[in-house]
């Protein structure tokens, strides 16, 4: 490649070929001396080869009928001889120590100019010339000094010309080279380039399809969590729609309750009325049949009296017959005694009048009697009736008391338990309480045996009494007396707190069976921990036992962990058992760092907590499991756990394999379940036939259930395993486990 530099420095054709010509020429200039003028003067030719060739140059550069002027110069107006020394020669390098191609040039014309202008203005007159002769060589020879000086100076711009060229050559060479590897690294690099580009293009599409699956899964999970937070709020309403509900069975309960007991006081009301009645009614049945009875022995009376009429009537017939013989012994008498037989007839009639008479006024008597008997046993018998009517209705009622009162005894059993329950509670509170202060009272006092409560004492005895012969609190309950009385060796070993022979050494008999009932505890390993005849202070008994009845209550309320793959079942026996064991568990309530909606309340929906509080909960292990869902972060607590056994409630955690692990690291004492399908084949099934799946979600479901199964075979993880197989048969086994006849595994 040709430097621009160079071509454009580069003189014509014949310029080069002259300068060739000279070359070869050599000293054949020399050996001339002289050199042909155009004007026709000549000066001596004593600056060599080098002047010739700038000469040469000069005038082969310029056309024949072109005058050898220097415009330049005069338009400078200096003179050429003064002036054209002390300027800086332009082919000689400046500071930089760079000439460029055109100063050189003009500095070549410079020189050939001076020249000639030197030879042109050389006309003068010759008278002059002698005496200015030696001011010419003068002239002369500052001017071939000048000329030595500036042929040095373009022998040194040539030198400096060259050393230019070979630099620029060496330069051009090594860029050239430089340019290669250039080229040879740009190559490599292109084909980097594409190859990262061909890479970036995969990575890219590999991305985008990534991506593209990831926001799918997002949008579905976002839409999952927002039917899951609209089922949330639909279950909200309905149990909020349920605790009215509830309320207002309550208030119902308590009204029929009431109304139980309105009913009951006016049934015993009724019955003792109705009693009362009966008695009543059955004294006055007995007065009527007593009236009856009169009555009957009245009638009876009545006929004999009606007979003995009938017989006076007879034998007044009979005595009338013989009246009506003694009338015709009369008559005849008559007839015999005419005054006699008035007198008689007269007798006669008056005896006939006073029967009459008193038929009359038995017949009155009687038909008075019997007419008063009969109603009295109509009215005995309306009586009776209406007796019989009111004791049908008051039957008829108790019946249908009897039937409300049966429809209201589940409720009135419940509240009964209840009210017990509250009752025991609020005892066993008080007395714990009393206890408690008695104890702290004491503690203070520092010598609990020199001020003895009386009152103290008498709980701990009431208390004692009230337990059953095998309820080891018993033992507890003595223990804690001995030591409040101060009771010695003896007294404990009589007392059964010690084992016989204990307080003398040299006597020891066999411990009798009453201190070995299964359910009663060694005393002196459970509860007393060196032994029943070390004397403890009632703080550390108090303590003791304040800390066993505790772990009693929390240890039948170990929260469940309930583990499986994915479409195991765990949500279907968990929701069947929650429904069949309503009152058993609890849901522990989860921490949120997002805000309260409205309705919301602080510890019942979730607990609000912040971002930071939450960090650093999780920080200090707080969480059995956390996630973020958005900007929010959401976790189980291990405390929210434990308080669910307070309130004397279950929690059940279905958490994954992870989850698991976490809660084995924390002291929440769990129960741990295994949930298992019968195989990956009738999981896979499963989970398809649930149909709450894509295709990508269960194949992710069935690859993490491989971890899952392997980790339930794990020795020493898990309390119980469950395959479910028939839902059934699997519930009942979970069921039992779980709840175990209301033990909760508290004897596990
Ligand atoms: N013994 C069984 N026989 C047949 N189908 C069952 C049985 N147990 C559960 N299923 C069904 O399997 C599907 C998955 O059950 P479920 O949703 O309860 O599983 P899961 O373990 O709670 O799953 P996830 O952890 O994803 O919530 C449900 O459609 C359920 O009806």
């Amino acid at each position: 490649m040709e430097d621009p530099k160079l071509s454009q420095t580069r003189t014509p054709s014949t310029v080069s070929k002259s300068k060739k010509n000279k070359k070869k020429k050599g000293g054949k200039g020399k050996a001339n001396g002289e050199t042909a003028k155009p004007n026709g003067a000549h000066v001596e030719a004593e600056d060599g080869n080098e002047q010739d060739d700038a000469e040469e140059e000069e005038q082969g550069s310029r056309t024949p009928t072109e005058p050898p002027s220097s415009p330049r110069k005069s338009e400078a107006g200096h003179h050429p001889l003064t002036n054209g020394i002390s300027k800086r020669p332009t082919g000689v390098p400046d500071r930089s120590g760079e000439v460029s191609p055109e100063e050189n040039h003009d500095a070549e014309e410079e020189a050939s100019g001076s020249k000639d202008t030197l030879v042109a203005g050389f006309k003068p007159p010759i008278d002059t010339i002698a005496t200015s002769f030696t001011d010419t060589d003068a002239r002369l020879e500052a001017l071939s000094k000048e000329r030595e000086a500036l042929r040095e100076e373009v022998a040194q711009v040539r030198r400096s010309l060259e050393e230019i060229k070979e630099k620029h050559d060496e330069e051009l060479s090594s860029m050239r080279e430089q340019l290669s590897e250039t080229q040879v690294e740009k190559e490599q690099a292109e084909s980097q380039y594409r190859g990262l580009l061909g890479k970036i293009n995969t990575i890219k599409s590999q991305l985008g399809e990534r991506l593209k699956a990831d926001a799918e899964d997002l949008s579905q999970a976002r839409s999952r969590i927002e039917d899951l937070e609209e089922q949330c709020g639909d279950l909200r309403e309905q149990n909020e729609a349920r605790a009215v509900e509830l309320a207002t069975m309550a208030e119902e309960a308590e009204q029929r309750s009431k109304e139980l007991s309105s009913l009951r006081n006016r049934t015993t009301l009724s019955q003792q009325n109705w009693s009362k009645e009966r008695d009543d009614l059955i004294q006055r049945e007995a007065f009527a049949r007593e009236e009856f009875e009169a009555a009957k022995q009245a009638m009876q009376d009545w006929e004999v009296l009606a007979m003995e009429e009938r017989s006076i009537r007879e034998s007044i017939a009979e005595r009338s017959a013989d009246l009506e013989e003694q009338v015709a012994n009369y008559r005849e008498a008559h007839e015999r005694a005419a005054s006699e037989r008035d007198s008689q007839s007269l007798t006669v009639d008056g005896l006939q009048r006073a029967l009459q008479e008193i038929q009359e006024a038995r017949r009155r008597e009687l038909r008075e009697m019997v007419e008063n008997s009969q109603s009295q046993v109509e009215s005995l018998q309306k009586q009776l009736r209406e007796v019989e009517s009111r004791a049908t209705e008051a039957t008829s009622s108790l019946e249908s008391t009897k039937q409300e009162l049966e429809r209201a005894l589940p409720f009135e059993k419940e509240v009964k338990e209840k009210n017990l329950l509250i009752g025991k509670l609020r005892h066993e509170a008080v007395i714990l309480n009393d206890h408690l202060t008695k104890a702290l009272r004491y503690l203070k006092k520092g010598k609990p045996e020199d001020t003895i409560d009386k009152q103290l004492v008498t709980n701990h005895f009431l208390h004692f009494l009230a337990l059953e012969r095998a309820d080891p609190k018993k033992f507890q309950v003595l223990q804690i007396i001995a030591s409040l009385l101060a009771w010695t060796d003896e007294q404990r070993e009589q007392a059964g707190l010690a084992r016989p022979g204990a307080s003398n050494p040299n006597l020891r008999v066999p411990i009798s069976p009453w201190h070995r009932t299964p359910s009663t505890p060694a005393l002196s390993t459970d509860f007393f921990p060196e032994g029943g005849t070390r004397k403890e202070s009632l703080a550390e008994l108090w303590s003791g036992f304040l800390e066993q009845e505790a772990q009693e209550a929390t240890q039948a309320h170990r929260p469940i962990v309930i583990s499986g793959p994915s479409g195991s079942g765990k949500s279907t026996i968990l929701t069947r058992l929650f429904k069949d064991h309503p009152d058993t568990f609890g849901f522990s309530v989860s921490h949120t760092t997002r805000n309260p909606r409205s309705g919301e309340q602080d510890g019942r929906e979730y607990n609000f907590i912040n971002q930071e509080t939450f960090l650093k909960l999780v920080d200090d292990a707080g969480f059995i499991e956390h996630a973020k869902f958005g900007s929010n972060y959401y976790g189980t607590s291990v405390k929210a756990v434990k308080s669910v056994a307070e309130t004397g409630r279950i929690c059940v955690l279905d958490i994954e394999m992870e989850g698991v692990k976490q809660v084995k690291k924390t002291d929440l004492n769990a129960r741990f379940l295994f949930l298992s399908p019968p195989s990956l084949e009738i999981l896979e099934q499963r989970l398809r036939g649930r149909g709450t799946d894509s295709e990508d979600a269960v194949r992710q479901r069935l690859e993490q259930a491989k971890n899952e199964m392997a980790f339930g075979k794990e020795e020493g993880v898990w309390d119980k395993v469950v395959v479910n197989n028939e839902l059934d048969k699997a519930y009942i086994e979970v069921e039992e486990w779980i709840v175990d006849g209301g033990r909760h595994g508290s004897q596990a």
